[in-house]
This record gives C-alpha cells, sequence and structure tokens, in this order.
C-alpha cells in the first residue's frame, strides 16, 4: 500500500469546518465569469451540443472536427511542464478547480456545489445533460455513483477528517432522470480509528433516488512536489 498522509480540508471561505456561524459554507470553487472557468463552461456546453446532434443532421459534422482539432491543437501548444502543473493543480488550499467533480475548469465536471451544513453535514446540487444519460432520460448509475462517492468524502473533509474509500454501497431506489435538479446530502456518522463510516442519498424532488454507505480509510496520497 502507498504512503499516505492527512491534510485539513479547507473551504472556500479560507477556514475549515466553520459550524459556528450557523451559515452553510460554500465548499466548492466558485466559478469565475471569464478565463479558464468559461473556456471549460464552453466546453461542456459544446459537448452537450455534440451528443444532441446524431448523425441525422445536415451539419458539415467532418468540418467541425476540424476546426475543434484545430482548437485542441492551439491550446495544446500553450501546455505547460506536466510535472509542473500537476504540482500547481495539488498546492492550493482549498476546493480543487481542476476537480472532476466540482471543479469549475474541468469541462467533465457536472459541475456539482457543495455546502457545508451547520450540523456537520453537507449538501450538494446540480443538474444532469444528456452526456450522463445511462438508460433513456435518465443518468448513468455510474455518475450517480461518482457524485455520491465525492460527496459523502468531502463531508468526511467538512467533518474534519478525510480519507480514500475503501467500500462503497449504493442502493438505487428509483431512476435519476436528467434535466432536474438533484440534490445530494451527506454526514459522516462515525469514526473508529482511521475508519470513517459516512452515508448519504441523492433525491430528486424531496424523493430518494440512490442512498450510499460508504467506509473511508483516514489519509489521502501525498501531493506531488516539484522535487
Ligand atoms: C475537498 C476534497 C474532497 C475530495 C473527496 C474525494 C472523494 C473521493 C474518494 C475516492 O474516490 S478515493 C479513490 C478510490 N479509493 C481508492 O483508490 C482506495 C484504494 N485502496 C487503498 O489505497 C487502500 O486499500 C486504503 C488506503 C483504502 C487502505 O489502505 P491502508 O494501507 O491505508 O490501510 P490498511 O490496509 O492498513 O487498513 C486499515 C484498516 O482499514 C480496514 N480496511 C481497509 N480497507 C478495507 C476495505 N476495503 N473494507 C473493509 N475494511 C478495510 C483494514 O482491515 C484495517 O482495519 P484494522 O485497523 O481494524 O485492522
Amino acid at each position: 500500500m502507498a504512503e499516505t498522509v492527512e491534510y485539513e480540508v479547507v473551504t472556500q471561505a479560507g477556514a475549515g469546518r466553520d459550524a459556528g456561524s450557523g451559515e452553510p459554507v460554500l465548499m466548492s470553487a466558485r466559478a469565475s465569469e471569464g478565463g479558464l472557468d468559461a473556456a471549460a463552461a464552453a466546453a461542456r456546453r459544446l459537448v452537450d451540443a455534440l451528443v444532441r446532434l446524431g448523425d441525422s443532421t445536415d451539419y458539415d459534422t467532418d468540418a467541425l472536427a476540424t476546426r475543434i482539432n484545430a482548437i485542441a491543437a492551439e491550446v495544446e501548444d500553450a501546455l505547460p511542464d506536466e510535472a509542473a502543473r500537476l504540482v500547481e493543480m495539488w498546492q492550493q488550499e482549498g476546493p480543487n478547480r481542476h476537480d472532476l467533480v466540482t471543479g469549475p475548469q474541468n469541462p467533465i465536471a457536472p459541475p456539482l456545489v457543495v455546502h457545508g451544513q451547520p450540523d456537520g453535514s453537507v449538501e450538494a446540487s446540480t443538474t444532469l445533460p444528456i452526456a450522463y444519460q445511462g438508460q433513456p432520460r435518465m443518468a448513468h448509475g455510474g455518475i450517480s455513483a461518482l457524485l455520491l462517492d465525492h460527496t459523502l468524502g468531502m463531508a468526511n473533509g467538512w467533518a474534519g477528517r478525510g480519507g480514500m474509500t475503501a467500500r462503497l454501497t449504493l442502493n438505487f431506489k428509483r431512476p435519476v432522470p436528467l434535466g432536474e435538479p438533484i440534490t445530494i446530502r451527506a454526514k459522516q456518522e462515525s469514526v473508529d480509528g482511521r475508519k470513517l463510516y459516512t452515508q448519504g442519498v441523492l433525491s430528486v424532488d424531496g424523493e430518494p433516488c440512490v442512498t450510499a454507505e460508504a467506509l473511508f480509510i483516514a489519509g489521502h496520497l501525498p501531493r506531488p512536489t516539484a522535487d
């Protein structure tokens, strides 16, 4: 097993869990209106349009591919050194802007918006587009698993001690519709040494769709360094 380390998860507000304020605290990164956040949002919009386009269109998709490839090549020409970028990704305190689930700079993040609650739980929300479709008009179960795993992980951080998922048990009670606001509530229920027990539920319109119980083991892989 690789070495693990523990570090505090801090919030957008720049502090750790702040249950004393009595107000929810934004834990995920706030999206900016311009820059890389806006480019990632544009990429999300493009992915959505491509999935909805289909083969029956008269639109010139060969020319489209050429144009998208030209943009990709332009961005690739501007890329920083990969090792340095990894260090930069992980050096900041607070929510990761590149995060797979919440990151405004990650085009495949829905993105999920997460608030730490005064009662020690977290509440997350998003609306899933058609790119995440599994069954007709419904979210793929793996996406629900991703959102729950991540939200439970953030609930651990909010409770003061985060870790890596060792076991995740899901109960799919009803399909999760696309295009409708979804809410995930999660809370760390107990701690036994390094074992963190965390539960959550993904709901739509107040109806539970997927419930989750997980065991996390305290500790994270070390952050990349410049050495
Ligand atoms: C603000 C940012 C928030 C970010 C949230 C992100 C959430 C996303 C979280 C993830 O998805 S993490 C990625 C998915 N998970 C992994 O890749 C974990 C892969 N597994 C491992 O790396 C290791 O197995 C693990 C770190 C989980 C545990 O290895 P360790 O060497 O640190 O612990 P060890 O094996 O010594 O086990 C410690 C205790 O936990 C128990 N344990 C470990 N894995 C278990 C398991 N799977 N089931 C039941 N018990 C388990 C183990 O029996 C033992 O119990 P005892 O202390 O009573 O002896």
